[in-house]
């Protein structure tokens, strides 16, 4: 027996990488329920498996078992209800690469990806790309947004993938770890990747051929290694990853600078949006809370969908 970590999966294969980091085609052993957990399914990228040699010419192994999860990322499925997909599962970090020049990203989706991320229990970083193109008061404006996502409690970093600008911190925020990668198309997250990991192309297409003969492989994550037990994983589906599951009254305590004031509104379910003595609205009026976060919240808990 082994134990190893998923690195790809298709549906219905798996690959899996053991402690060397040899890859292994995998497949699971009769049917594999997860306790209490509707899925569809059982095995995501991230997870941590045990597995026996099955066929060491063909280099396939069967998963006997699989290790209790730290947090996971799950997409509700459209189709059968109270069903999800597992996304990616024992993230150590979420990165959400953003930029305040072009495409901009709206501080609106900031918020979301946020309260997504706060949901499942994922440390988040925000890193602002494409700095060097920012003029003076864009760049004191983006200085400002930093130091209120700061105040927060969020890492922020500020880069620039074409200058080198903190392309070594970002490689040392990514290390020994495995960090899930987000952000809008063109904001510069491949350009960030290969400046700290130029072989990556080589690697991926190295370990992509049992992929390809799966199916729907793009509706899967994928996990790469980038340096040795540094992985990034790059999800397809986190743009889709919703608050279509959250309560209204939930909204709130996914804004940690809300949280903290919850129990000081007058009524224990209020939703911070005109009740009186509501202890939300309040630090909003004295600039505690920032009104950009304020209005984030009002758009999710109006189920206004909108996810710029
Ligand atoms: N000025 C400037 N341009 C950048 C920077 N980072 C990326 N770009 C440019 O922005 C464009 C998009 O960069 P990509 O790295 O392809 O962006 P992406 O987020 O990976 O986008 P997709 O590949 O569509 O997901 C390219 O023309 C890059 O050269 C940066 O820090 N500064
Ligand atoms: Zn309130």
């Amino acid at each position: 027996m082994q134990t190893g970590l998923i690195i790809r999966s298709t549906g219905s294969w798996y690959e899996v990488r053991n402690t060397d980091g040899h890859i292994y085609r995998a497949r699971l052993k009769g049917k594999f329920k997860i306790q209490g957990l509707k899925v569809t399914n059982p095995i995501a990228v991230g997870d941590r498996v045990q597995f026996d040699l099955e066929d060491e010419l063909e280099n396939t192994v069967v998963i006997t078992d699989i290790e209790p999860r730290d947090n996971y990322i799950i997409r509700k499925s459209v189709h059968k209800t109270g069903h999800g997909h597992i996304l990616a599962a024992n993230l150590d970090q979420a990165v959400l690469i953003v930029t305040l020049a072009f495409p901009r990203t709206s501080l609106g989706f900031i918020d979301r990806f946020l309260v997504t991320s706060e949901s499942f229990r994922i440390p988040t970083t925000l890193v602002f790309n494409k700095a060097d193109i920012l003029k003076d008061e864009a760049l004191d404006y983006q200085r400002e947004i930093i130091d209120l996502y700061e105040s927060i409690g969020y890492r922020c970093l500020e880069t620039s993938a074409t200058e080198g600008e903190n392309v070594e911190v970002f490689r040392n925020l990514l290390d020994h770890k495995i960090s899930l990668l987000a952000g809008h198309s063109g904001v510069g997250k491949s350009s960030l990747v290969n400046a700290v990991a130029p072989d990556l192309h080589l690697r991926t297409s190295e370990v992509s051929t049992f992929a390809n003969k799966g199916v729907h492989t793009t509706t899967f994550a994928e996990m790469f290694e980038i340096s040795p037990d540094t992985f990034i994983i790059d999800t397809p589906g986190i743009k889709e990853l919703g608050l279509a599951d959250m309560a209204k009254e939930e909204i709130s305590h996914y804004f940690p600078e809300m949280r903290d004031r919850l129990n000081q509104c007058r009524f224990h379910n209020c939703l911070h949006i005109n009740e009186p003595g509501c202890a939300i609205k309040e630090a909003v009026g004295t600039e505690e809370i920032a009104e950009s976060r304020y209005w984030s919240y009002l758009g999710m808990v109006s189920g206004d969908d909108n996810r710029r």
